[in-house]
């Protein structure tokens, strides 16, 4: 292990033009194969995902999904076939296929770093919450790393939004109970990065939210109106990607 790495967090936010999709791929540097994730990747964005990961020259341990995605398809099943090393992640709650099933709260390790899944249904019934914590805890005065506080949201909180809750077993009371129990109770420093963004915003925190969020700042009473009352047309894609990523993406494989 590298103790000299200033800051060993290797942290990307990459973006699909086509589904306004956000992708991350997180390594520890610490480690000399920079061991890493990949959250929400998109199937036409595979090729630029592997570029990347062989010049940053990082070891891919998991995919993970946030959700069963309703508008683009996974670039998970399409990953594993590339890269030999990755395992494919989603909740146990999904019902899809993976490798690994998360239950509520358990831990993805990559090196010192661990994403934490929170359970945030509402959106999907399988929707999680990844929190990025490190094992080694080191955000002492005069400890040699600082690691921002970070989470990622899939679609269960969009900057100043939320995902729509009209399909998927959506449900707009479970979701303003999951965001204000489980997202809302992190630190409001926290930085939250969304599975979607249809404005080009990049980032929110966790104060940002509770104070401006057009729909969850509210009442509960006033968020179920608000949802009801939205009128979106349904994704593009949505009947041709939920049965591709219920299983990985590609029909018939994990
Ligand atoms: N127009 C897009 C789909 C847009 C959409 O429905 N986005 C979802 C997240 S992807 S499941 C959503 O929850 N949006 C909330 C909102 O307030 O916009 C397409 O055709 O793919
Ligand atoms: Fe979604």
């Amino acid at each position: 292990m590298d103790t000299k790495v200033r800051n060993p967090l290797l942290f990307r936010q990459l973006f699909d033009m086509e589904s306004y999709t956000y992708t991350y791929l997180l390594a520890d540097l610490r480690f000399e194969e920079k061991p890493a994730v990949l959250i929400d990747p998109v199937d036409t964005k595979v090729q630029r995902d592997v570029q990347l990961i062989t010049e940053l020259g990082v070891q891919l341990l998991y995919s993970l999904n946030t959700h069963v995605h309703a508008d683009h398809v996974t670039g998970t099943g399409l990953l594993k076939k590339q890269l030999k090393t990755v395992k494919s992640v989603i909740s146990k709650a999904s019902g899809a296929k993976a490798d690994v099933h998360l239950e509520p709260f358990e831990k993805v390790y990559f090196g010192n770093f661990y994403l934490e899944a929170r359970p945030t249904p509402g959106h999907t019934s399988g929707c999680l919450t990844y929190v990025l914590y490190d094992s080694t805890s080191c955000e002492t005065p005069n400890s040699l790393y600082y690691i921002p506080r970070i989470a990622f949201t899939g679609d269960a909180l969009l900057i100043r939004g939320c995902g729509r809750t009209d399909f998927q077993q959506g449900n707009a009371e479970l979701l303003y109970e999951s965001v204000h129990k489980h997202i809302f109770s992190l630190p409001d420093d926290t930085l939250l990065y969304p599975a979607h963004d249809y404005h080009g915003r990049h980032v929110t925190t966790v104060e940002e939210e509770k104070k401006w969020n057009t729909r969850l700042s509210k009442s509960k009473e006033e968020f179920l109106a608000m949802m009801k009352a939205l009128k979106l047309d349904y994704p593009k894609l949505i009947d041709f990607a939920l049965p591709r990523n219920m299983c990985c993406g590609i029909l018939e494989e994990q």
